[in-house]
């Protein structure tokens, strides 16, 4: 288990660059599957939970070669399939969420998809049932061996058909376009997820050749086609990132710019940090946070009662940023709620950031009111054990903001989703080692 020992109550000062996105590697990784042709990929992060699923393509026999820092090839021409019914496949699929997004390429193209149960964040139920039912409305055969946690699908050919899903799953909808793409006939999606990342995905499907119409809305109209040809690809920065180095300069009272951030494709999440009291700037293409010694003041509705912040599906405010916000909220002026609608076991880390003298009431496994302290008391430093990849990089940034100093075990869970974030925080002046 690894440990970060952090010093904290240190000004940040300078420039900070946010990898590739995760969550859009992920779907991206996977569409590679589709063509036998080449595809290259620029901006991919060099994470755990990417690499993991790098390695996982080799494993099915995918030809990549790395290109340079970030970018990589891909060839799909020659897949093991057999390696979908190996003990190896059970261990490897388990190892990352995005895994899932394996099986609708593999049904499109080999006429099977199989994925255990695959990882990624323990916050809560996180169930495949959107996944699953797409792909038998696309006239796929589903099994589910319920000893080993094991998902199959079959389908000689996949059929285009009409269908509203039961929730706009991010992960569900690339999937069950990556598997439409090929189908015979229109698959309509109602009430797909349309967070940029999965634009992203299927702008580049159309290069591919793929015909998707409504991108960026909630209705998807896939024209299937007989094949898909090789493409060139650059990922978007990664959104969530860019709020946790937001949610940094305002905790450590720094004068940070977040370089490069793609501003069009942030949605709300500026004016959320706005909402807190951020004062943010938008420079080009970078967010300047200007050193904010008064501290910030969270802004109540107009009819002055207290705010809420709360997740929804995009264009809603994503889930992942939460942990973040409610740790800045624990300096801020004011009061606010926040309420994880998604995910039920997301907002127990406050239990350590309690330890750390902030003012917090988990009110229920969903909704917790926080009261700032105005920079009046500092958080004290303490040990403390990384739960999820946001709970872990919100403590980190509780750590870096309290006096003197912390340390955070088990944070792999940092590492799944944050590139070389030791290197990157010192370079704007944190102290942070790895022990
Ligand atoms: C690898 C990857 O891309 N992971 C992201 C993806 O996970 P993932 O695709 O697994 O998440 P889903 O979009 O399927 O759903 C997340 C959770 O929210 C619930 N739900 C979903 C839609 C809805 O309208 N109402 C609702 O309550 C689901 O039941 C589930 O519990 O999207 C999540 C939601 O943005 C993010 O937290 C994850 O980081
Ligand atoms: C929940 C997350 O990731 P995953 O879906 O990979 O567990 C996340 O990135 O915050």
């Amino acid at each position: 288990m690894g440990t970060f020992r952090i010093e904290g109550g240190i000004k940040l000062h300078g420039e900070i660059t946010p990898q590739g996105a995760k969550n859009e590697a992920l779907q991206i990784l996977c569409a590679v599957l589709l063509t036998p042709e080449k595809v290259v990929i620029h901006n991919i992060p060099d994470i755990v939970d990417v690499n993991k699923l790098i390695a996982l393509l080799e494993d099915l026999g995918v030809k990549i070669q790395k290109k340079g820092k970030g970018s990589y090839s891909f060839v799909a021409d020659d897949i093991n399939l057999d390696y979908l019914q190996s003990e190896q496949f059970k261990i490897d699929g388990r190892g990352l969420r995005g895994s899932i997004m394996l099986v609708g390429p593999l049904l499109a193209r080999f006429g099977k998809g199989y994925i255990p149960k695959p990882g990624g964040d323990k916050i809560g139920r996180r169930r495949l049932d959107t996944h699953f039912t797409g792909f038998i409305n696309l006239g796929a055969k589903f099994r589910y061996n319920k000893e080993e946690h094991f998902y199959g699908v079959e389908a000689k050919k996949l059929k285009g058909t009409y269908m509203l899903l039961d929730e706009a799953s991010v992960t569900g909808t690339a999937n069950i376009v990556m598997a439409a793409v090929l189908a015979e006939g229109t698959t309509t999606i109602y009430n797909a997820a349309c967070e940029p990342y999965l634009q992203q995905l299927c702008k580049m499907l159309n290069r591919m050749g793929a015909k998707i119409k409504g991108i960026g809305s909630n209705l998807l109209e896939i024209e299937g086609v007989k094949a898909l040809g090789g493409t060139e690809h650059t990922m978007l920065p990664d959104m969530i990132e860019i709020g946790s180095w937001i949610g940094l300069a305002a905790m450590t009272r720094s004068e940070l710019t977040i370089k490069n951030v793609s501003w069009d494709d942030l949605g709300q999440i500026p004016d959320v940090f706005r909402k807190l009291g951020i004062d943010l700037q938008r420079k080009g293409d970078d967010i300047y946070i200007p050193e904010q010694p008064d501290g910030y003041e969270i802004q109540n509705y107009i009819d002055g009662s207290i705010l809420t912040i709360a997740d929804a599906p995009w264009p809603g405010l994503t889930p992942d940023l939460l942990s973040i916000i409610l740790v800045m909220a624990t300096q801020a002026k004011g009061e606010v709620i926040i309420h994880q609608k998604m995910f039920e076991s997301r907002l127990f880390f406050v239990d350590k950031l309690l330890d750390m003298g902030a003012k917090i009431i988990l009110c229920d496994p969903h909704r917790a009111v926080v009261i700032g302290h105005n920079f009046k008391s500092t958080l004290k430093a303490t040990t403390m054990t990384s739960p999820d990849i946001r709970a872990g990089i919100s403590l980190l940034i509780a750590a870096l903001s309290a006096k003197g100093v912390s340390t955070i075990h088990n944070i792999e869970q940092i590492d799944r989703g944050y590139e070389d974030i030791e290197g990157r925080l010192r370079a704007i002046g944190a102290k942070i080692t790895r022990i």
